[in-house]
């Protein structure tokens, strides 16, 4: 069986971060493991306490998960700082990772910071440099690339400045802002345009974590980098067209929507 890493925070209301990144992966045919970078006291309506890992014992899970169960591919997401960010860096280099996603997680949906201002800086610098491919929203597009992104050719121009400035793949994500749930990859030079359905559902909690966690499940497989965001898409669209209402705010998806058989059955 193929095996993915996620590096990201918990979600206590598990539908964003490494629980969205475990049950994806799950349903995605690929073994899920974690190092968790922070805890995160959270539900649909926001973050109410955040309580960081030390550099040493995230250093020590990596160096549990690589020296026993190496990853086929890794995902990282909830950084939060800057110490945090060069262990990671140092361990992916140290241990020679390949199929790298990371996710430039900087404010959750619910409006709440989970990157320390100056770890920017500091992910840009460490952790793009070692990535296979970033895939930032909008907001993070404008950030990484120091400019406004306003159209679907802004929206290439940015893909490109962080791609050719960081030496990665870059899928920057319309969902949120610009368009119908279009996003643009750049790969090398190559562009290509996932043209997703806007589906209806306010509820979006953990979409970015889901996307790339099924990119990573899906490079692990063995899959190109477009074949996996193609197929990436089409796990997000079935998991938000369920249609899931939970929560008092901007509710998690139905992860386990293509689940049918004897152990997802409820009680008649
Ligand atoms: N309503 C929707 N219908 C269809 N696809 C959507 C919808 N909303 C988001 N997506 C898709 O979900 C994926 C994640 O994109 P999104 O922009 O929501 O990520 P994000 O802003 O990083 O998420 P998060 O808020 O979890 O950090 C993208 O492929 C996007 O096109
Ligand atoms: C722990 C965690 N990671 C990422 C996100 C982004 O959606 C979130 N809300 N929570």
């Amino acid at each position: 069986m193929k095996t993915a890493l996620t590096i990201a925070g918990s979600d206590s209301c598990g539908g964003a971060g490494i629980q969205a990144d475990i049950k994806t992966m799950t349903m995605n045919g690929v073994y899920a493991m974690s190092a968790v970078t922070a805890l995160t006291a959270q539900n649909t309506t926001g973050v109410t306490g955040i309580m960081e890992v030390t550099p040493e014992f995230l250093a020590m899970q990596l160096d549990a998960v690589f020296t026993d169960i190496r990853p086929d591919a890794v995902k990282t997401g909830m950084v939060s700082s800057d110490k945090l960010i060069r262990i990671i860096a140092e361990k992916l280099r140290q241990y020679k990772a390949e199929n790298i996603v990371v996710d430039p997680v900087m404010v959750a949906t619910s409006g709440s910071r989970l990157i320390a201002e100056e770890a920017v800086e500091t992910l840009r610098l460490e952790l793009l440099l070692v990535a296979s491919v970033v895939t930032p929203n909008i907001p993070e597009a404008e950030i990484l690339a120091d400019m406004s992104i306003t159209s679907d050719k802004d929206m290439i121009t940015a893909a490109e400045t962080i791609g050719r400035k960081y030496g990665c793949a870059v899928l920057c994500k319309g969902g949120h802002s610009l368009n119908d749930a279009n996003d643009l990859l750049w790969n090398n030079g190559n562009i290509t345009w996932f043209r997703g359905k806007r589906i209806d559902n306010p509820n979006t909690h953990g979409t970015g974590c889901t996307l790339s966690s099924a990119i990573a499940s899906n490079l692990a497989k063995g899959f190109g980098l477009e074949k996996s965001v193609e197929r990436a898409k089409e796990y997000i669209s079935g998991a938000l067209a369920e249609m899931l209402d939970l929560g008092k705010g901007s509710g998690p998806m139905a992860h386990a929507f293509a689940l049918t058989g004897e152990f997802s059955k409820t009680a008649e």
